[in-house]
């Protein structure tokens, strides 16, 4: 039946409740477990989101102590993998390296078959805490360096940003990171989250789900948007170029990348709270053409087209200013959304359903199969 109504790229379907996130388009909010997401950002760090996003609640100090322990005792880069690492081209994006990584240490962790709740979490813990040394030794590896031990003596971000560039980061910078690390773990069913439950709820294994989820992050529709926003700003190269690359743009159809949403078609709300971190960042850096193409491009694309930009857009430019090579802004989203992932594939397996929707069919009708001369 062809004139079957048929939801194409699901959109506006809802397909299950999820206590984790809500994203509310007419508000232009995102509530984390109740709480706004810009008022996380501005009062708690990324570890106390992360916790609160699996647990449902804000640590206590107790809880939290607790927490970082476990955390800082899981940061090391395992040997063998780093081997794996050493072997694959630096021509591989390395997005196909974190997914690979994620990949190993599935094969490698004692309690992969282990889906009891508390053996999810002690492995969304693990990856939470182990992603952030694959992230930083390929940009390492990639620019000829050796890997940098991570330092006990630092929290989630600026540890991240030590084992990156082998010098303790600035205030500023761990801040600006450590917001964009809260505004990126968590958004609904976005299709890598979604991806996720769809694995788990055949009860497939966590990081099985997350390989997946990685996967469907890579593409340039979804957190593969961030790189695609550098390289825009490269193509463009400064404010006063906007209006011409624009015309040519739009004159080729071509998607404007780190603009529009699923959901969201007044805005993002992170957007304000990442548009905040970025100002901080361009002027520790010194760096105003950076803001001023950037506004440029906001400005005209919005009034001509009337889409406005979503969180990959000021996240680009973020993470180009502390000093991450291009390539590597999207495993830098993988490293914050996969608490968001855990905490979904938690969610789907606590009240599971196999995921499975219909197709309409519209191909040919029934036909004979032709009948074969036999071979001599
Ligand atoms: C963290 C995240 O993952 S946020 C998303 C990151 N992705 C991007 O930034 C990629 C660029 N943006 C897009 O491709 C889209 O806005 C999406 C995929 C994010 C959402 O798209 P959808 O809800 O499927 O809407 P759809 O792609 O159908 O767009 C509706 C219309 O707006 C246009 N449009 C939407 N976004 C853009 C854009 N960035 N540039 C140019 N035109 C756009 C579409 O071409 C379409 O126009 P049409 O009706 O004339 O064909
Ligand atoms: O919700 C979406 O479709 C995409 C998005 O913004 C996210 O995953 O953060």
């Amino acid at each position: 039946m062809a004139d079957q109504e048929i939801y194409k790229g699901l959109a506006g379907v809802p397909v299950d409740y999820t206590a984790v996130s809500k994203v509310n388009p007419e508000t232009n909010s995102l509530l984390y477990r109740g709480y706004p997401v810009q008022d996380l950002a501005a009062s708690v760090t990324f570890e106390e989101v992360a916790y609160l996003l699996w647990h449902g609640e804000l640590p206590t100090d107790r809880e939290l102590a607790a927490f970082e322990q476990f955390e800082r005792a899981n940061r090391h880069l395992d040997p063998v993998l780093k081997r794996i690492i050493d072997e694959l081209p630096t021509t591989a994006h390395p997005m196909d390296v974190v997914r690979s990584a994620v990949s190993v240490m599935g094969a490698r962790d004692d309690e992969t078959a282990d889906d009891s709740p508390d053996a999810e979490l002690r492995k969304a813990k693990r990856l939470f805490a182990a992603i952030p040394a694959v992230v930083a030794y390929d940009q390492r590896r990639r620019r000829g360096l050796d890997l940098v031990e991570p330092r006990d003596d630092l929290g989630y971000s600026a540890n991240f940003l030590f084992m990156t560039f082998d010098e303790v980061p600035e205030l500023p910078v761990v801040d600006a990171f450590d917001v964009s690390m809260i505004l990126y773990a968590e958004h609904s069913f976005n299709a890598s989250t979604f991806t996720a439950r769809v694995i788990t709820s055949t009860l497939s294994d966590l990081h099985s789900a997350v390989v997946g989820a990685i996967a469907a992050l890579k593409g340039p529709l979804h957190g593969g948007a961030n790189e695609a926003v550098m390289h825009t700003f490269d193509e463009i190269g400064e404010a006063s170029n906007v209006t011409a690359w624009l015309d040519e743009a739009l004159a080729q159809k071509r998607k404007i990348m780190g603009f529009g949403h699923r959901v969201y078609k007044h805005g993002d709300s992170r957007v304000p709270t990442m548009k905040t971190a970025l100002d901080s960042l361009v002027g520790y850096y010194g760096r105003p053409d950076i803001l001023d193409l950037y506004n440029a491009l906001a400005d005209e694309f919005t009034a001509r087209k009337g889409i406005h930009p979503n969180l990959d857009y000021p996240s680009g430019p973020a993470y180009h200013l502390i000093g991450f090579d291009t390539e590597l802004f999207t495993p830098l989203f993988v490293a914050s959304r996969v608490v968001g992932w855990t905490a979904h594939i938690m969610e789907q397996r606590a009240a599971n359903a196999l995921i499975r929707p219909l197709s309409v069919y519209n191909g040919v009708d029934q036909r004979d199969v032709p009948a074969r001369e036999p071979v001599e």
